[in-house]
């Protein structure tokens, strides 16, 4: 599907889609967890509902509720539970969802039963070392990387693991996450540098609110690098808090507070908190930075246009707020430059190359420099084509352009915002914009 969006300035107020890192990791630990859980989530997306599905395959059972889900567990999935034994090698299909695969690759592994991962679009390429690599050191047999279904057998063994910090925390995440699982205590070592740390930090966050606590410190790793540790004992396992609540998408809300910076008279997004364990969250101080007016609301944030000046900024830490970013780069006056990005290679598309063919694509300026990405500012970009490259965020970054181009922008295969944001479009609308959707 092609979307035509209109250059029309966005202006009013939205609510944030559910956040589908919080989602993610509120399934796995419910699908852990004796007893019944509610879970809280008002929207869903693709990438949700591979979760969803990955954890049925396992025997979980997830009913869909007026606000969300409700999640009875994989049985036998606690360490302290010897009933039934969750689906023997079940067929997981993770469809393009990396956070999906790498959270339950390690839960497999740890529940001894046998299974087979598999997915789609770019997953099969993205990467699986070193995690793939930790996994069979601790009594695991996969079949070779790269070509999926991935097969598991063998039961994962608890102890000391060691990670490089710099290819994707969400290694890290899955094996904190699998730690309840393995009935002994797990010690992660993550070597510094720890790029996306506040996803692993909402994953301890996650842990924290099924009884499971991380013990963190810095510590050495076996090569005597500087590294972070991360102790889970969860001798009870996963604990229930009976309801939990996923809170709004900082991530995706990010591409309506840049709308509101490239427009005429704000944009408002409700549901946001500003307590939340999402790193995207610096998106306000981001937009700040750039010289737009960012204001605070108790339930979210409003982002009003001022004149906008290229910045440096880092993005270790926060690698899914450059499409939106680069939005607001490219009319911005002067240079932006974006460093610390290397992980944007490995995500849905090669978001280096992506980001920046797009802005090309309507007649901005934007090169790759070794691992940054440098704009220069167009007050207004011509407009055109855009391809989204099968990238929700590549698509959803066009579509915010739109509002400060001359002509109409036109996203080729516009229907992958799915991944994550299914209604983004609808809310385009909603904030006053036009889009045609042609066949
Ligand atoms: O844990 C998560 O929920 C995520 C971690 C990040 O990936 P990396 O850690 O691979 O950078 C991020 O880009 C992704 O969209 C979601
Ligand atoms: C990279 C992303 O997700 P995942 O790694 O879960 O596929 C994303 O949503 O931008």
């Amino acid at each position: 599907m092609n979307a035509v969006v209109a250059p029309a300035p966005l202006t009013g107020e939205v609510r944030a889609p559910s956040s589908k890192s919080e989602a993610h990791r509120l399934l796995v630990c419910a699908a852990f967890a004796p007893g019944t859980t509610d879970i809280d989530c008002t929207t869903t997306s693709a990438d949700i509902e591979a979760t969803v599905r990955c954890l049925e395959a396992l025997g979980a059972k997830i009913a869909r509720t007026r606000v969300g889900f409700r999640v009875r567990p994989v049985p036998g999935s606690s360490a302290t539970d010897n009933v039934p034994e969750p689906t023997p090698d079940a067929l997981l299909d993770c469809g393009e969802s990396g956070s999906t695969l790498r959270f339950l690759l390690p839960a497999v592994a740890a529940l001894g039963r046998g299974g087979r991962l598999t997915g789609s679009g770019r997953l099969p390429e993205r990467p699986l070392s070193p995690l793939y690599e930790e996994l069979v050191a601790h009594g695991v047999t996969l079949s070779p990387q790269g070509k999926m279904p991935l097969s598991v057998s063998g039961k994962l063994r608890p102890g000391r693991f060691e990670l490089p910090g710099n290819v994707s925390s969400q290694f890290v995440s899955g094996l904190l996450m699998a730690a309840p699982l393995m009935g002994a205590p797990v010690e992660v070592i993550v070597r510094k540098p720890v790029e996306s740390l506040p996803y692993i930090t909402m994953t301890v966050d996650a842990l924290a609110r099924f009884g499971v606590e991380v013990s963190e410190s810095d510590a050495v790793s076996e090569d005597g690098a500087e590294a972070r540790s991360y102790v889970v004992s969860a001798p009870r396992g996963l604990v229930s808090p009976g309801t939990v609540s996923v809170g709004g998408d900082w991530s995706n809300a990010a591409f309506w507070l840049a709308a509101g910076a490239l427009g005429e008279r704000g944009v408002a997004v409700r549901g946001l908190s500003d307590k939340s364990a999402q790193g995207d969250r610096q998106m306000l101080a981001a937009l700040a930075l750039f010289g737009a007016r960012v204001l605070r609301s108790p339930d979210g944030a409003a982002v009003e246009p001022d004149r906008l000046v290229g910045r440096t900024l880092d993005v270790r830490s926060c690698p899914d707020l450059v499409p939106p970013l680069a939005a607001v780069a490219a009319v911005a006056e002067g240079t932006t430059r974006i460093t610390g990005a290397a992980r944007l290679r490995i995500k849905e598309s090669d978001r280096l190359a992506t980001v920046s063919a797009a802005i090309r694509a309507l007649g901005g300026s934007a090169s790759i420099d070794g691992d940054d990405l440098v704009i220069d500012g167009t007050p207004r970009p011509r407009g055109g084509t855009v391809d989204a490259a099968n990238d929700h965020r590549i698509a959803m970054m066009a579509a915010v352009l739109a509002a400060r181009c001359d002509t109409p922008v036109t996203i080729v295969g516009a229907e992958c915002v799915s991944k994550s944001y299914p209604a983004f479009f609808e809310d385009l609308v909603a904030l006053g914009g036009s889009c045609v959707k042609e066949n």
